[in-house]
């Protein structure tokens, strides 16, 4: 196990990660005061204290662990007092598992629109009824400290894509400085703080922010500004300048990632946590999620096909429904249509993770990732 010893405020303890031949594949498990969890591993997204179409209930039955929720859309509305009031984030949404909070600095470039960055912080405008709002670390670890989530993260900015040398370096820069004041505004115990590495596409700037902020000594390292647009091997590349840099006995969680492929690579590099809304929002346009790809249930050819999405599949929806029933649902705007691919998209991919665990501990990482992107890239 790795010493955390001296890490006052550190619950997120990383056991000893088992490694796989190349590179930085690893297994590994994550304590926090919600429970010990496999990595790696994927986490859906409750952006608003819930995952959209399903209950705190299926979410346990599929098998998450950690889920998300968003700092930002929580600020707004209900607001985080009210959430403290009511016992915290789990007790409020009935969830026993994990959760980690986006800090909102993302949220507040990628939907209010944006009123002005500074050294302070972020001003913007609610999106949901124009309000002048304010974000800078302090108000927003103080925010995610009244929600309560087992890992939170520092107030970052997430660099647009394609930006400037000059831009990247002065936001990486600003972001470092964010995160030693969003360390110095975490006071609750029991609770996890990650940084946030960013960089934009930058290498050398990818390298001085992910050493600035292992200096500074947190218990877990994001890796932000990717998977904002740039071509999939711009992010391998990142990826493969910054994981060398990041403790070994910390958890890497790389940020609003993804597709199977992309999560079998970021896996192939040393990435430990996953997260992204493209399951859960390609659901709601009826795709599905397969090993050979995406399945449009919703399409015609599937009008009379009385076979699951995938025969392989343990979810519910697969055990239970055919591609004709589920296409029927979605054309009638059913919520029930949505409901199961939803619950399809999630399991696949929370099933998706287990099994490259599994490779990973029986040390065949490597077969296992060549044998799925024959498949999944045909
Ligand atoms: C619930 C959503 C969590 S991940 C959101 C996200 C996604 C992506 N792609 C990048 C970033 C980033 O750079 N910083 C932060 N705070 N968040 C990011
Ligand atoms: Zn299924």
């Amino acid at each position: 196990t790795c010493a955390f010893a001296g890490q006052k405020k550190v619950l997120a303890a990383y056991e000893e990660a088992v490694k796989c031949g190349y590179s930085g594949a690893r297994a590994g498990r994550l304590h926090t005061p919600h429970g010990v969890f496999d990595t790696p591993m994927f986490m859906p997204v409750g952006t608003q204290a819930t995952v959209k179409a399903v209950s705190p209930r299926e979410l346990k039955e599929m098998g998450a662990q950690i889920i998300l929720s968003n700092t930002y859309h929580l600020y707004l509305r209900p607001g985080t007092e009210l959430v403290a009031e009511a016992g915290g984030l789990h007790r409020f949404m009935d969830w026993d598992g994990g959760i980690l909070t986006d800090s909102g600095g993302f949220q507040v470039f990628s939907l209010g629109p944006l009123r002005k960055i500074t050294e302070e912080g972020a001003a913007f405008r609610s999106h949901i009824d124009g309000s002048t709002q304010f974000l800078s670390p302090e108000i927003a670890i103080k925010a995610q400290m009244n929600l309560g989530a087992d890992i939170i993260m520092a107030f970052d900015e997430c660099i647009p894509y394609p930006a400037e040398y000059q831009y990247a370096k002065l936001s990486t820069e600003r972001t470092t400085r964010w995160a030693e004041r969003s360390q110095k505004a975490h006071t609750r115990s029991g609770q996890a703080l990650f940084a946030i590495v960013q960089g934009g596409m930058y290498q050398d700037l990818r390298r001085v922010s992910a050493n600035d902020l292992v200096s500074l000594d947190f218990p877990g390292y994001g890796i932000g500004g990717l998977s904002v647009g740039e071509p999939k091997p711009v992010m391998y590349e990142m990826l493969e300048q910054t994981v060398p840099l990041l403790p070994e006995n910390k958890p890497r969680y790389l940020m609003g990632v993804g597709t199977p492929d992309c999560l079998v690579e970021a896996v192939r590099y040393g990435i430990d946590m996953f997260d992204c809304v493209f399951p859960t929002r390609v659901a709601r346009n009826g795709t599905a999620m397969t090993k050979s790809g995406r399945l449009v249930v919703k399409n015609a050819a599937y009008a009379k096909d009385f076979l699951p999405i995938d025969e392989n599949c343990g979810c519910y929806a697969c055990q239970n429904f055919s591609r004709a029933y589920i296409r029927h649902l979605l054309k009638a705007d059913e919520i029930f249509g949505l409901r199961l691919t939803t619950i399809h998209n999630l399991y696949f991919l929370l099933d998706f993770t287990k099994k490259m665990r599994q490779a990973i501990l029986e040390d065949r990482f490597l077969s296992f990732r060549e044998e799925f992107l024959a498949q999944y890239c045909k």
